[in-house]
C-alpha cells in the first residue's frame, strides 16, 4: 500500500536530500540524505488515515504505552496535523516546514484538555532537525509522557550497537517492567529487546547502519530513551510489520516518558531531536 500523494509534504534540500511527512501523525515517512535512505517504513505499512503508521518517526503524546483513556502511544500519532507553514528555505539554506495539532472534540472526548502541538522539521545538509512543543491551552496543569519513535533502518540488525546507556537504570517491558542496570558500553540486540532506559546521555551513537556509517542522535529535554526491536515472532503477529523486516529495523526513541510532564496552565514544553548522518 502506499501513501497518498495529498497526505504527503515533501521536503527537498536539492542533492538528492528529502524528507517526507505524512500528515497522518505528522509522521516522517523517510529522510533521504544524499540518495541514501536512514529511516525504516515497514513495506507493509497501512496508510489508511486511521492506523499508526509502522515506520517513520512517529510522534507519541499524551501517553507512551498502553493508555487507559485511549489508544496506546496516545492521539498524536493517529490524528491529522495541520501545516502552518510549507517547506520554506531558512535563511541557513535548509528547509523547513511547521505542523500542529490542536484539540478538538475527539481527543477531549479522551483527554479533556486544551493544548498546542508544533512540530517543527528541518532538513539540514547533513541532518534532520525535529523541534516539538506542547502548550498547555487549559485553565489547569496536566500531565503527558511524549516521545518520537523513531524508525533507523539498517542493514542487520544483528551488527548494529547503540552507544550512550551504560551505567544507566532501564525498565525491562519484556521481563514486566522490571528496573535493571545496563553494564555495556554499547548495547547490542539478538532477541526481542523493548527497554526504556532512564536519564540517558543526550548523544547515542547508532553503529553499523548502514555500509557500517554511524548515526548520531542528539536530543533536548527528552531525558529518556527507548530500544526497540520486536524479533522474529514478535514481529511476524504484526500484519503491517512481518518476520522478514525485522532485521532491518531499530527503533531508538527519544522521549520523556520515565516520569510525566506536568505543564502548568498558559506553559510551554519544548524539546528536540537532531539525527545527523
Ligand atoms: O505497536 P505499537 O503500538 O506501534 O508500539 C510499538 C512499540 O513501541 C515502543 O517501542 C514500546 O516500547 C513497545 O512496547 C511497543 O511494542
Amino acid at each position: 500500500m502506499s501513501p497518498n500523494p495529498k497526505d504527503l509534504l515533501v521536503l527537498d534540500r536539492g542533492h538528492n536530500t528529502t524528507c517526507t511527512i505524512h500528515l497522518h501523525g505528522a509522521t516522517v515517512l523517510s529522510w533521504i540524505l544524499k540518495g541514501e535512505e536512514k529511516i525504516f517504513l515497514s513495506p507493509k505499512a497501512v496508510f489508511d488515515n486511521k492506523k499508526a503508521i509502522r515506520g517513520g518517526i512517529p510522534v507519541v503524546f499524551p501517553c507512551f504505552g498502553p493508555w487507559e483513556l485511549g489508544p496506546a502511544h496516545g492521539f498524536a500519532r493517529i490524528s491529522r496535523w495541520e501545516v502552518i507553514q510549507e517547506p520554506k528555505k531558512t535563511e541557513a539554506g535548509d528547509i523547513r516546514a511547521i505542523l500542529v495539532l490542536t484539540d478538538s472534540e475527539s481527543s477531549r472526548k479522551l483527554w479533556n484538555y486544551s493544548f498546542r502541538l508544533t512540530y517543527t522539521v528541518t532538513l539540514a545538509e547533513n541532518s534532520l532537525v525535529t523541534d516539538f512543543s506542547v502548550t498547555n491551552k487549559s485553565s489547569e496543569s496536566f500531565d503527558f509522557t511524549c516521545l518520537l519513535h523513531t524508525y533507523f533502518r539498517v542493514d542487520d540488525i544483528n551488527t548494529v550497537s547503540v552507544s550512550g546507556l551504560k551505567g544507566l537504570k532501564y525498565a525491562d517491558k519484556v521481563r514486566d517492567g522490571n528496573l535493571f542496570s545496563e553494564d555495556r558500553e554499547v548495547v547490542t540486540i539478538r532477541e526481542n529487546v523493548d527497554r526504556v532506559y532512564i536519564a540517558t546521555e543526550n548523544t547515542h551513537l547508532i553503529s553499523n547502519t548502514l555500509d557500517g556509517k554511524t548515526l548520531t542522535i542528539s536530543k533536548s529535554n527528552f531525558p529518556d530513551t527507548v530500544v526497540w526491536n520486536p524479533w522474529k515472532a514478535k514481529a511476524a503477529a504484526m500484519p503491517d510489520l512481518g518476520e522478514e523486516s525485522y532485521p532491518n529495523m531499530v527503533c531508538v526513541e527519544a522521549g520523556h516518558v520515565s516520569s510525566p510532564v506536568n505543564l502548568s496552565a498558559g506553559a510551554t514544553y519544548n524539546a528536540s531531536q537532531t539525527l545527523q548522518a
